[in-house]
């Protein structure tokens, strides 16, 4: 994961760094000269609005970045079967969801009026081009191939898209992690081509349907499957919100990314990333008349 990994590799040697440490400032250590003034707007005159509209952004993208950061480590654990440091991962993921479905109020306050005074500055760019949105999709299962090709112009966002494409999900990793865990699992489940969206296996109902039945006997598994519940509940929510947010200032209007806009984003939440879990609930019986 190119941008993820390369975080420390211009450290300098230790000297060097404490030479340094006497004089770092709130603003050296956040780099606030780079961060503040990486809100350029386009419009001429400049609107008004055009900051919120940039900063909306931005914040949802150093969110998004974080989101990124704790699902690869959620994965590796789930990969090495440390469970507790997995659910800690995914606790910190379900927080920074909130934060980013709450903040769909700010912008909210955007009226249509005022967004389509420099909605025509944003030219062709268009949020279906967040490399860094597709990298989470990519992660939580929903690959698609194709969408990399968007990438091309940008190295270190292909890479780490390919580098996500060509990795199981985290869902494949709690599906392999189970399975060593003594749980059945499909071997075509197991060694299914992580390259390609995951596709519902209903071999795989009666495992959940065990571990939902008699929770206290799987309870590390049974935690474990309900937190990516919740991790799917709120990527929904962010789906809608924006949908929501989406409708109520453009309207039906096509998308400056080229899509049929609100219709589009509509059908988006119709991808579910772990189709089992939400399965079995339907299959699920009142204890004492379990039939496996
Ligand atoms: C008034 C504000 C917004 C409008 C009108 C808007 C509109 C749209 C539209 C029409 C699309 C479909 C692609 C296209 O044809 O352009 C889209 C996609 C997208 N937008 Fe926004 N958007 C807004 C705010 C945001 C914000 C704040 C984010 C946060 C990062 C965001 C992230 C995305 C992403 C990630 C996609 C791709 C979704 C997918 O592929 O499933 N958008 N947006
Ligand atoms: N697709 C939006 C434009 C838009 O929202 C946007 C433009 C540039 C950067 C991020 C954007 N946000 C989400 O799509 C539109 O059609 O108005």
């Amino acid at each position: 994961m190119a941008k993820i990994e390369s975080l420390d590799e211009e450290s300098p040697e230790t000297d060097e760094r404490q030479e340094d440490d006497r004089q770092l400032t709130y603003a050296d250590y956040l780099h606030l000269d780079q961060l503040l003034g990486a809100q350029q707007p386009r419009s001429r005159p400049v609107h008004h609005d055009e900051l919120l509209f940039i900063i909306q952004h931005q914040t949802s993208e150093l969110w998004l970045k974080l989101i990124l950061h704790e699902l690869i480590s959620a994965r590796d654990g789930f990969r090495n079967d440390q469970i507790p440091l997995a659910l800690k991962r995914l606790a910190r993921v379900k927080h920074i969801q909130h934060t980013l479905a709450d903040q769909w109020s700010i912008l909210a306050t955007l009226t249509p009026s005022e967004y389509l005074q420099f909605r025509d500055f944003l030219a062709t760019s268009s949020g279906f081009q967040s490399y860094q949105y597709r990298a989470v999709e990519f992660i939580l299962g929903n690959k698609d191939a194709k969408l990399i090709t968007g990438f091309d112009h940008d190295e270190q966002a292909s890479a780490m898209l390919a580098a996500l494409l060509n990795s199981p999900s985290l869902y494949d990793e709690f599906l392999h992690h189970l399975s060593r865990q003594g749980y059945p699992i499909p071997t075509a489940v197991l060694n299914r081509d992580p390259t390609l969206p995951y596709v519902a296996d209903d071999r795989l109902l009666p495992t959940f349907k065990i571990i939902y039945t008699d929770p206290q006997q799987h309870w590390a598994a049974y935690e474990t499957c309900e937190e990516l519940i919740d991790i799917e509940d709120n990527f929904q929510l962010w789906r809608f919100r924006h949908l929501k947010t989406v409708e109520r200032t453009i309207g039906h209007k096509v998308g400056t990314g080229g899509s049929s806009g609100v219709d589009f984003l509509h059908k988006a939440l119709d991808r579910t990333f772990f189709p089992e879990l939400y399965a079995v609930r339907t299959i699920l019986e009142p204890a004492g008349r379990r039939d496996g």
